[in-house]
């Protein structure tokens, strides 16, 4: 709620997960960007209900795939845009958000797997590379902290790939392999394999291989720091009241769409 005439012109935005890795980053971003204010900081232990209580417009969730359909919940029910990081969404489940909004047609919500530019940018030119090659593999690198594997992005990409194939009538990839330990080849995700890597020391990495007879192509996404995905965070922010309803990525918002 609003106190002062300054305070109008601003989108007034709560952080969900806000003492995590991604929360407290985007925390400080809000807090520094023009044209918005942090109202309210939700973590474990302080209620959802603080959004509400202090006028939240725009929540950012960045919390854990096994509470943020909750968290969904709880906002579109009150008429509040999200713009959504945090991962685990199936098809099922983006089904029930579409579900839920059906109610509320005013509200957005935003869902994306990778908010760093250069990881959309890495997605599409994995997609647009797809058909001219025969095999293609995914190599997906983070932090030891992370709950869920494969990570978004590279089940994004995957079935990002597996479509372009598709249309482009590809058969399955080579691969003669006839004994293996268990996930020695990975997880299959569309048709493409995809290895998940956890090493301390490193933040959210992609490498999309490519190959065919006599050549192979390597597109890598590295995000070297939590602040990579600020500017895509903030970019639906300013956005997501203009699109109510289900989005999935920021592609659109970007103008890739
Ligand atoms: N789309 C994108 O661009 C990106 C997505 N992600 C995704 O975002 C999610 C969060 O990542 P990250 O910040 O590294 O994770 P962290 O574990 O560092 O942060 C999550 C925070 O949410 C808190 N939390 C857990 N449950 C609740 C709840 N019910 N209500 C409020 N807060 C809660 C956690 O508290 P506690 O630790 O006490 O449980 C923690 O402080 C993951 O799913 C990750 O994959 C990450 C980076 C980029
Ligand atoms: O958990 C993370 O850290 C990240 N999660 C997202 C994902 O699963 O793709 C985005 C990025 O890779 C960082």
């Amino acid at each position: 709620m609003p106190t002062s005439t300054q305070d109008a012109d601003q989108l007034r935005v709560g952080v969900v997960g806000a003492h995590g890795n991604v929360g407290r980053e985007i925390c400080a971003a809000v807090r520094a960007a023009d044209g918005m204010r942090l109202v309210a900081e939700v973590d474990q232990g302080v209620p959802m209900q603080d959004l509400v209580d202090n006028g939240a417009q725009i929540i950012v969730d960045f919390t854990h795939p096994d509470v943020v359909m909750d968290n969904l919940a709880f906002c579109i029910d009150r008429g509040i845009h999200c713009v959504v990081g945090t991962t685990g969404f199936t098809d099922e489940r983006l089904a029930t958000l579409t579900e839920r909004l059906g109610s509320k047609p005013d509200v957005g919500v935003l869902v994306a797997p990778n908010f760093a530019i250069g990881a959309v940018l890495m997605m599409r030119f994995a997609e647009m590379a797809a058909k001219f090659y025969e095999s293609t593999e995914i190599i997906e690198l983070h932090h030891p902290g992370k709950a869920d594997a494969p990570s978004g992005t590279a089940t994004r990409t995957a079935r990002m790939i597996g479509a372009a194939r598709q249309d482009a009538g590809l058969d399955a990839m080579p691969d003669a392999t006839s004994t293996q330990l268990d996930g020695a080849r990975g997880a299959e995700v569309d048709g493409v394999r995809v290895h998940a890597v956890r090493l301390r020391g490193l933040v959210a990495h992609q490498e999309v291989i490519f190959g065919t007879e006599g050549e192979t192509l390597t597109v890598r996404h590295d995000s070297m720091s939590r602040t990579s995905f600020v500017p895509g965070v903030l970019l639906g922010v300013r956005n997501i009241a203009a699109h109510p309803g289900l989005t999935v990525g920021i592609e659109p918002l970007m103008g890739l769409d």
